[in-house]
């Protein structure tokens, strides 16, 4: 697993025993019986390390998270999406007062500690306190002492900690890191600065409605709000005035550039940003999806959304159009990781070897629409990945089945050039835009089925 493991036997000891011995009055004081916001951010937490299992999941299935009301799911997520934001330098400030390894649930215990201690302003005694309850809660007392030690030293001694890490390298995986060499030199630094932050919320805005007043329009005509806004308390939200989509996943639909009446199919639909993006610009979609409860969230946004729009509930590789298509959306399953700010867990969960499975995923995709397609329809494929095999690499593999190359052209993205490559390609990540907050890893690609 390349989650970080282990702190290595340290020289320092913030705690000679695992007891109670020594320990400050939040060390000893009784465990409050409940505390749901670091009850569930220590499942996911867990949830992700020990099992590699996606942080939305566990919010899924975890009954108490179910239960949970929404300010404590929300606290619970944004409080363990600190510490997977910044798992690699977490895991390195604790390791000066750690004399030996704690058990995994103890180590994840400690890192919500210090996720809160040195990146939440939490203040010290809730930050030190609650550990030690949620420790106690957990049928994990003996530690309450340890935790208790090694918190308060994080809180004093943990910033100047800090000071000497180079912390955007530690938060990313080390593979990763290295596999983002080839998107140029130094741009693997630029991408995990702007991991480092939680992503802002971004809409698009129906071409007939009005953004809500407190949105900020963005170069690409996107709109952004600040991150941990609300999506369904913004004005319009319930009359389907928007949908949530980052400004750079409004990209790739925008580059299929369909024009009113065409038939186009969306290959991969669910959520349903692109489709709505398509449906806006007068296109007759259909909408393919093989995940039916995916598909469920596909149609609640498409009826909020008041668009007409044909969905299908199938494999796309299984799947034939009544009459060959205009245009196609492919909007492939990938490894996401570009989408690292929103899903820091994404990162850690991925490993080297999933990308064949991947891949072939996307092989077959292409090689389905290429099937669907009329001689002279176009596709755009896109993915929200950082990584060659699924971007530069499918280019090579969409050329062997047949497609030719359509170059994005400058004037079509003359609002985001520092977004088109030299070969007519889309690549964003989450290092542009600093100033405005970042955006999504993307990588899109235009093809045509040759006459
Ligand atoms: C990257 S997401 C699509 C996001 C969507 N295009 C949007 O903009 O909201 C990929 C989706 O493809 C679906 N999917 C994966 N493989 C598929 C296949 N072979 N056929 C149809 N849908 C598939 C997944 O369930 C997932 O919902």
């Amino acid at each position: 697993m390349n989650i970080p493991s282990n702190p290595k036997p340290a020289a320092r000891s913030a705690s000679r025993s695992h007891t109670k011995r020594g320990a400050s009055p939040a060390a000893e004081r009784p465990a409050a019986s409940s505390d749901p916001t670091r009850d569930i951010a220590f499942d996911i937490l867990r949830g992700v390390i020990e099992n590699r299992r996606m942080l939305e999941t566990t919010l899924l299935r975890s009954p108490e998270a179910r239960a949970a009301d929404t300010r404590d799911r929300a606290a619970a997520h944004r409080l363990a999406a600190a510490a997977l934001r910044h798992l690699g330098t977490l895991t390195t400030a604790l390791e000066p007062f750690l004399r030996k390894e704690p058990p995994e649930p103890v180590r994840a215990a400690l890192l919500l500690g210090a996720a809160q201690l040195l990146y939440l302003e939490t203040p010290p005694h809730a930050a030190v306190g609650t550990t030690v309850d949620l420790l106690r809660r957990r049928g994990l007392a003996p530690f309450a002492g340890l935790a208790n030690a090694v918190l308060r030293r994080v809180a004093t001694q943990g910033p100047a900690v800090l000071e000497g890490l180079d912390q955007e390298r530690l938060d990313v995986p080390p593979w990763l890191w290295t596999s983002w060499k080839h998107l140029g030199p130094g741009v693997a630094r630029v991408i995990a600065r702007g991991l480092a932050h939680e992503a802002p919320l971004d809409i698009s805005v129906r071409p007939d409605a009005e953004a809500p007043p407190e949105a900020e329009r963005l170069p690409t005509g996107s709109w952004r709000l600040p991150a941990g806004t609300r999506v369904t308390t913004l004005p319009g939200f319930d009359e389907g005035a928007f949908w949530v989509q980052d400004a750079a996943a409004a990209l790739p639909a925008r580059l299929l550039a369909v024009q009113p009446g065409e038939r186009v199919a969306d290959l991969c639909a669910a959520p349903g940003g692109k489709t709505a993006q398509l449906a806006n610009a007068g296109a007759v979609v259909t909408a393919i999806e093989r995940d039916p409860a995916r598909l469920e969230r596909f149609k609640e946004n498409i009826v909020r959304l008041k668009l007409d729009v044909t969905t299908i509930c199938a494999d796309a590789t299984a799947w034939t159009p009544d009459a060959p298509l205009d245009a196609i959306l492919l909007d492939a399953p990938c490894s996401a990781t570009g989408t690292g700010r929103r899903h820091p867990d994404a990162l850690w969960i991925k490993r080297p070897r999933d990308l064949e499975a991947l891949t072939e995923g996307q092989d077959a995709l292409l090689a389905a629409a290429f099937r669907m397609l009329k001689p002279g329809g176009r596709l755009v494929y896109a993915v929200c990945s950082l990584q060659k095999e699924e971007g530069p690499d499918r280019v090579a593999a969409a050329l062997r089945i047949g497609f030719t190359a359509d170059p994005f052209r400058p004037s079509e993205l003359a609002d985001i050039p520092e977004a088109l490559t030299p070969e007519g390609w889309l690549r964003t990540h989450p290092g542009l835009w600093p100033e405005l907050g970042g955006m999504d890893g993307f990588f899109a690609a235009r093809f045509i089925r040759p006459a």
